[in-house]
């Protein structure tokens, strides 16, 4: 039986939600934890299977992703930043947080990025759908799911704040860690 003494923390929510700003700056509040890009840790793994063409983005592997992530998460402290979070399995994670924006607000940073009209539209229904919110209450205990507006600086800071209280709270209330097993 192994545990993890530190928790794994999902960082999820529609393209441009601002889920790698979030990651990178939790990161840095607190030293402890470490930032995992799936996309660019897919590359990395070589964990990609093909390219979606259509949406101009890459197909990952998921199995393969998976099975290079587990060391890692077994020995905790992740925070995981993807536009998906079902795939992780629930025995992984402490946290599961939903960036939400505002929709003219994502339209904006969708549009300085360069999207072409068809993925800005899809990704902007998205947000309105709350896909990735539903997505994570469906796949995770409600109790761990938490949804944080992220459509500004102020509110990036609050919440990189509160993420970091709760994480000092959790090593307070773990002093032996959470079992890898169920
Ligand atoms: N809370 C925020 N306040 C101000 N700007 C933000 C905020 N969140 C994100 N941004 C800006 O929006 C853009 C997208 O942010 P970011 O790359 O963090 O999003 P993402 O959800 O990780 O996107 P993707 O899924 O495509 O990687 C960046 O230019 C970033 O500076």
């Amino acid at each position: 039986m192994s545990s993890r003494l530190l928790p794994n923390i999902i960082i999820t929510g529609t393209p441009g939600c601002g889920k790698t700003s979030h990651a990178s700056q939790l990161a840095q509040q607190c030293p402890e934890l470490t930032h995992i890009n799936v996309s660019e840790f897919a590359k990395a793994n070589n964990c990609i299977e093909g390219v979606d063409e259509s949406r101009d983005t890459s197909i990952v592997d998921e199995d393969k992703l998976l099975d290079a992530l587990e060391p890692l998460a077994d020995k905790g402290g992740l925070i995981i930043d993807w536009h998906c979070c079902e795939i992780f399995p629930e025995r992984w994670i402490d946290l599961v947080i939903v960036l939400t924006c505002d929709n003219t607000v994502l339209y904006d940073r969708l549009e300085k990025r360069g999207y072409k009209q068809s993925k800005i539209s899809e990704n902007v229904e998205c947000e309105i759908m709350q896909v990735l919110l539903t997505e994570a209450k469906e796949n995770y205990d409600e109790n761990i799911v938490i949804q944080l507006p992220s459509e500004n600086v102020d509110a990036l800071d609050e919440n990189v704040d509160r993420v970091t209280q709760w994480f000092d709270n959790w090593k307070s209330d773990h002093p032996e860690g959470v079992s890898n097993d169920y």
